[in-house]
């Protein structure tokens, strides 16, 4: 943990770090600090509600949503902030992100004008855009989001990017914390099969914090599904999933398209669905999935029905960790 004159910084909320952007858990100066921020938030929701006093938040989605969209317009409303919430893709004009485009074809209005008009309205900007699963170097520069970083003169917050779902994984790590009965629990994300090529951002980003939260991580794939390097970083990777399963005392399931042969399916095997008889093998483990969650495609009912399914408090927690954020990027700006 990090410290300030000495002291740890969780030890008095005043000296939470601020954020001036929140786009991966690079820019997270004290985690475990955030994680307490988030628990305290859940204590006393409307402890903050004074710091978004004639403040305006700007949720922009560009793809379906329903956790993110509700629980950081709760978030923001109880810090007492505004908040404008735009379906872009149906509700605005078409966006062009090429820079020097000829903009003769459908696309009306371009992202330099357009997020910098939308940073004249608001204070912090929220963008939701998922990869196009076609090119890769193009969604792993993070176009899109980097774009409105550059143009809208404000900081900006991911609602889940090409590549990383920030506000996801803080959820996962304060679910985890509450719910673990060990120092380091075993925290086990396992790819599973799904009927659609799905992005890498939820595995990639759920890596990244794990990697650098205290727990033993592990990741469990079938042959071909490696997420890129710098998000796998030291884990554990192997492809017998029944051994991965051991001990484990949380299994967080996701499916995502390969890395390597980009945005394709290259295995579909039930075999690799979440089954009782799986978490069987597991040290009694807490199942996790940050939903939506296909049903007894990836995970079946009767596990995901059982006393350890923990989605539906994990979705809950979605609220504290928004809040959290938030809150230390008006501190920022304050
Ligand atoms: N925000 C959480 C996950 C969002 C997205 N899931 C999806 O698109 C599921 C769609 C479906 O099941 O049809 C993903 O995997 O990144
Ligand atoms: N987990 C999550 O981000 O859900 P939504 O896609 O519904 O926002």
């Amino acid at each position: 943990m990090s410290t300030e004159n000495g002291k740890p910084k969780t030890e008095n909320p005043q000296l939470i770090s601020s954020m001036k952007q929140f786009l991966s858990v690079h820019d997270v100066p004290d985690l475990s600090g955030l994680v307490q921020e988030a628990l305290r938030q859940k204590q006393n929701p409307f402890g903050d509600e004074h710091l978004g006093h004639h403040k305006t938040i700007g949720l922009l989605f560009f793809n379906s949503s329903l956790r993110t969209r509700l629980s950081t317009q709760k978030a923001a409303e109880n810090l007492g902030m505004k908040v404008m919430v735009m379906n872009v893709t149906a509700d605005s004009w078409g966006l062009e992100f090429e820079d020097g485009a000829i903009m003769n074809g459908n696309k009306a209005e371009h992202v330099k004008e357009a997020a910098a008009v939308i940073g004249q309205y608001c204070d912090i900007i929220g963008v939701r855009s998922f990869p196009t699963l076609n090119d890769r170097e193009k969604d792993y520069s993070e176009e899109v989001v980097n774009q409105f970083v550059k143009y809208a003169g404000r900081p900006i917050l991911s609602l889940e990017s090409s590549t990383r779902h920030p506000l996801q994984s803080l959820t996962d790590l304060v679910t985890i914390e509450e719910y673990k009965t060990k120092p380091r629990p075993k925290v086990v994300l396992t790819w599973a099969p799904h009927v659609k090529a799905l992005p890498q951002a939820v595995p990639n980003s759920f890596a990244e914090w794990m990697n650098v939260a205290d727990v033993d991580f592990v990741i469990t794939h079938p042959e071909g599904y490696e997420l890129a390097p710098q998000f796998s970083g030291n884990a554990k990777v192997t492809y017998n999933q029944n051994e991965a399963f051991e001990g484990a005392d949380f299994i967080y399931a996701k499916n995502w398209s390969s890395y390597r042969e980009y945005g394709k399916i290259i295995n579909s095997d039930p075999a690799w669905r979440v089954t009782t008889e799986k978490m069987a093998l597991t040290n009694d483990a807490k199942f996790m999935h940050c939903l939506p969650v296909r049903r007894n495609v990836v995970v079946d009912d009767a596990v995901l029905d059982s006393p350890n399914s923990i989605v539906i408090h994990e979705a809950g927690n979605r609220v504290w960790a928004a809040q959290a954020v938030i809150k230390q990027m008006l501190t920022a700006i304050r």
